[in-house]
């Protein structure tokens, strides 16, 4: 099959399905260097469903997802971790551990043949931490974190592994305004100068307007409509998509939609 070149991730004919539901049908779009992607839809609409396709943790019904030009069943592990990186909804810690020691989970997909960490690896996950605000919670244990903290720390991993694709389910839960903004406005633009990519499932559309250019508007029974957000991201469409009447407000920094 032909892939859009220079495309990070495409998906081509994308049939999902969950628990008897469609999530999208035939879905076709490709995920551009610089592109941040919101998902949006209601609860149980298959969002993470879908996040997990893409991420080739489930098989979709139908259809292709296509990593940096190749299929992604047919990458290893390591390979799919270099080019791809997942914050999932929730953290489970199954061993306890440091918060150092956590982010250099990042690194992993990275490391040589003898798996050591380098000091380029250390200083890479000590950047990490500073950049999502964990500068000296490095020897703390992961079990001692507020959920603001332990979300941080799942982004701040992300951050060490620095994938060309970021799946990233909800990763706004657990923080403050000011780390909402400041996270995700410095992230932003480090993809865009990097010429990387976000793919982000959120309940909020007045951030997916502020900090994504394009949008997956999941509407229920397969029906899926992609675009950029400025085109898509209407207030019809948004009261649609919750089942309540939303109005789109000019704010101070872009769309405010907000419930009527
Ligand atoms: N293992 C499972 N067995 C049965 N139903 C499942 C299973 N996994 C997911 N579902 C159902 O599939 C649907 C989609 O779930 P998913 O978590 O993808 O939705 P979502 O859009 O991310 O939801 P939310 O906004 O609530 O986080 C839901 O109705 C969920 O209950």
């Amino acid at each position: 099959m032909m892939t859009e070149a220079g495309a990070l991730l495409e998906v081509r004919g994308l049939t999902v399905t969950v628990a008897g539901k469609r999530v999208c049908e035939a879905l076709d779009f490709a995920v551009r260097p610089g592109e941040r992607w919101a998902v949006l839809g209601g609860n149980g609409v298959g969002k993470t469903t879908l996040l997990h396709t893409l991420a080739g943790l489930r098989a979709p019904a139908a259809g292709t997802v296509h990593l940096a030009g190749a299929p992604l069943q047919r990458l290893s592990r390591r390979a799919r971790a270099q080019h791809l990186g997942l914050l999932a909804q929730d953290h489970e810690d199954a061993f306890p551990a440091r918060v150092l020691e956590t982010a250099l989970i990042g690194r992993h997909p990275h490391l040589g043949r003898w798996g050591w960490e380098s000091t380029a690896d250390l200083a890479a996950a000590r950047a990490a931490l500073a950049e999502a605000g964990l500068a000296g919670f490095e020897t703390r244990s992961v079990a001692s974190l507020s959920g603001g903290e332990r979300r941080r720390l799942g982004l701040a991993t992300l951050l060490a592994q620095a994938p060309a694709v970021l799946l990233l389910d909800e990763p706004t839960n657990h923080l403050d305004i000011a780390h909402q903004i400041g996270l995700l406005g410095r992230l932003a633009a480090r993809l865009q100068a990097e010429g990387r990519a976000w793919v982000m499932v959120s309940h909020d559309p007045t951030l997916a307007a502020r900090f994504c250019d394009r949008a997956l508007l999941l509407f229920g029974a397969g029906e899926a409509l992609a675009g950029a957000c400025a085109e898509v991201l209407t207030a019809a469409r948004a009261s649609r998509l919750y089942g309540h009447p939303l109005a789109r407000l000019d704010g101070p920094a872009g769309p405010v939609f907000t419930p009527r």
